[in-house]
């Protein structure tokens, strides 16, 4: 619906959103498909990788921390640049990785892919042209810490169709600007996107 994509566009302005969760789980078609609705700006944290790192993980071995934080200097720093609202494709697995990238962004929001391993197994299987293969996906599983409850985000298991993890995501982003305004102007603008969200 048209009008509710440009409320969705002046409510998220100035949002970013962290989609993580393990290889294969679905990130950057998550990320992607929903920068794509919301006319935002959209960075894959893949593409911030060394050549080395790569490498690395496409002979299997899992990235050590201090591997994995000048990487995650560089997706925050891409994600601080980017148009507004931007939604990030990236791991973010330990809450210390987190933190990082909030002490570069300020407030993100995150939204932590879940499914079961058989699932994520059979999509990296089915993946072709990428560095990440199914060799990664224990460690990463292994090494995933679940969002804490103060931390600003959702978890969605990505069973569901492509589609509606999206709106869920975009439901979630709104809602979190929604809130946002209200602390910042006492209500009054959310009180009018309020209005225009009840005729879904
Ligand atoms: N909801 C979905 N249903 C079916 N296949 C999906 C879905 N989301 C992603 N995929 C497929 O699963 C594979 C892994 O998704 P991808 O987005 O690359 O994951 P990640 O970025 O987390 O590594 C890709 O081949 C992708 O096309
Ligand atoms: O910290 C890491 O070990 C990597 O960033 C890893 O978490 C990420 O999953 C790989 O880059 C694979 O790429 P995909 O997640 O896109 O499969």
């Amino acid at each position: 619906m048209a009008w509710r994509i440009s409320i969705l566009q002046v409510a998220t302005t100035n949002l970013v959103a962290v989609v993580m969760g393990p290889c294969g789980v679905g990130k950057s078609a998550v990320a992607a498909e929903a920068a794509r609705r919301m006319g935002g700006g959209f960075v894959e944290a893949d593409d911030h990788h060394t050549a080395h790192a790569k490498a690395r993980m496409a002979a299997g071995d899992a990235l050590t921390d201090d591997a994995r934080m000048p990487w995650l200097d560089r997706v925050g720093e891409a994600a601080r640049q980017a148009e507004r609202p931007t939604i990030v494709a990236c791991s973010a697995l330990k809450r210390q990785y987190r933190d990082r990238l909030r002490h570069v962004l300020g407030s993100v929001l995150f939204v932590h892919l879940t499914a079961p391993r058989q699932v994520i197994a059979e999509r990296l299987a089915a993946r072709r042209g990428h560095f990440a293969g199914a060799e990664l996906l224990d460690s990463q599983l292994a090494t995933l810490e679940p969002l804490g409850p103060d931390e600003a985000g959702i978890t969605l298991d990505v069973r569901a169709p492509l589609a509606s993890v999206c709106e869920t995501v975009l439901d979630f982003m709104a809602a979190q600007a929604v809130a946002n305004f209200k602390q910042d102007d006492g209500g009054a603008t959310s009180n009018v996107i309020r209005q225009h969200m009840q005729g879904r």
